[in-house]
């Protein structure tokens, strides 16, 4: 009997320890999802484990820096549509110089104002001669052409009884025109020749020369619109290789008249650059070969050795047809000798005077043509494209004048 209640004590005690240990399990266990589905161990239930790293990736990840929010960029604005060159059609040559006449303001002063007005004078004593005398002076004109004129003024007036100031005016006009040397042959060669032996054209070349900063890769440019205008095609020559910004220049002045230019690389030897130019020119079958060579001082031999090379290399291909000496207007009587020493060098044809709209020393002309014995073929009056006229001697001493300009072809 005592076994019997041992056992059942045993029992009992091993009911309650079971349930003691039942109780919290049950409490733990999660209740069911509230639709009832019954659900196994999703991935999402599993714990998730810490992300093991290397030593390196750790360090990877003390370093990285936050994650940078990239605000959107703008977008770039589009670049502009690269319009093609615009080739210009420059003005009709004839008659420049009369529509540029109010260019000539400044020397108009001069001329018009102080000479008509000693001419118009009651009475032309000693005094009112001196006075016209040191007009042109001003002016100028140079002291052996001032004396040669006035002295045959003087004379003309005596002879003739002239009194009233039109017709004064009009000798005077005529004198300077005469000073002027109106026979001498003004025209540019810029014909193409039939070279002899394949029937091929050969350009006329033509080599623009001078000092620095007289005009010159401008006037090449103004000269390659003259050209156009005129219905010659053309070819530009950089041979001023010696500032970088003078190819840039002739380039964009080409491009407006869709002229080919021929240029070297900065420093290159200015007579291969012109020998190439000539060379591209005859395959191209262009009319007239433009060069444009740098600036250089009268005083320097080796720039003046240079120059003398590039003619005598381009000249390989056949002669030089046109060498035209840019004298800049402003410079007055200096510039003739600094033209006198590039005659020396290379066989100046013809001399382009500058600027003379910026002076009031139009009588540089006269000097230029007297002292030089080469005529003055073209005048810039202007920065323009086309500021440059033809030289026509009555039309420039009526624009100097003031005067209306006589049987001319505008
Ligand atoms: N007012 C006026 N300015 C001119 C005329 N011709 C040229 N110029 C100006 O003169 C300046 C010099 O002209 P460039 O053509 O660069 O002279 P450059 O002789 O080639 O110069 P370098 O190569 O340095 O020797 C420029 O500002 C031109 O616009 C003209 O007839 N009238």
């Amino acid at each position: 009997m005592d076994y019997v209640v041992l056992a059942l004590i045993l029992l009992g005690v091993l009911v309650l320890g079971g349930l003691g240990l039942m109780v919290p399990r049950l409490r733990r266990r999660p209740g069911p999802p509230p639709d009832g589905t019954t659900t196994g161990t999703s991935v999402e239930d599993r714990p998730v484990p810490p992300p093991v790293l290397t030593p390196e990736a750790e360090q990877d990840v003390l370093v990285a820096p936050p994650p940078v929010e990239t605000p959107t960029a703008p977008a770039p604005p589009a670049p502009p549509p690269v319009a093609p060159p615009t080739v210009e059609k420059p003005e009709p040559t004839a008659g420049r110089l009369v529509r540029l006449r109010a260019r000539l303001a400044r020397s108009q002063n001069v001329f018009g104002k102080s000479l008509l007005g000693l001419l118009s004078r009651d009475r032309l004593d000693e005094d009112a001669w001196e006075e016209i005398e040191d007009s042109l002076i001003t002016a100028d004109v140079g002291v052996d052409a001032t004396r040669e004129i006035v002295d045959r003024l003087r004379e003309r007036t005596k002879v003739l009884g002239t009194r009233s100031a039109t017709e004064l005016r009009a000798l005077l006009a005529a004198e300077l025109v005469n000073a002027l040397d109106p026979a001498m042959d003004r025209s540019l060669r810029v014909a193409a020749t039939a070279a002899a032996a394949d029937g091929a054209r050969t350009p006329a070349v033509v080599l623009v020369v001078g000092v620095n900063g007289a005009g010159k890769t401008t006037t090449c440019g103004k000269i390659a619109r003259v050209l156009v205008a005129d219905g010659h095609s053309v070819l530009l020559g950089a041979a001023d290789t010696f500032r970088a910004a003078a190819a840039e220049q002739l380039t964009t002045w080409a491009g407006r008249v869709g002229a080919e230019v021929v240029r070297g690389p900065e420093g290159a030897d200015p007579a291969s650059v012109a020998f190439d130019a000539v060379r591209r020119g005859i395959d191209t079958g262009v009319d007239a070969v433009l060069i444009d060579t740098a600036g250089r001082l009268q005083n320097k031999v080796g720039l003046m050795d240079e120059l003398g090379k590039v003619k005598r290399v381009v000249e390989k291909h056949g002669p030089v047809d046109e060498t035209l000496l840019i004298l800049d207007a402003t410079t007055g009587q200096n510039g003739l000798s600094q033209a006198r020493v590039f005659t020396e060098v290379v066989d100046v044809t013809g001399v382009v005077l500058t600027k003379l709209d910026g002076t009031a020393k139009g009588g540089i002309v006269i000097a230029v043509q007297r002292q030089l014995g080469i005529p003055v073929k073209l005048v810039g009056l202007g920065e323009g494209p086309d500021d440059l006229a033809p030289f026509d001697p009555a039309q420039f001493v009526d624009a100097l004048l003031g005067t209306e300009p006589l049987g001319t072809d505008a």
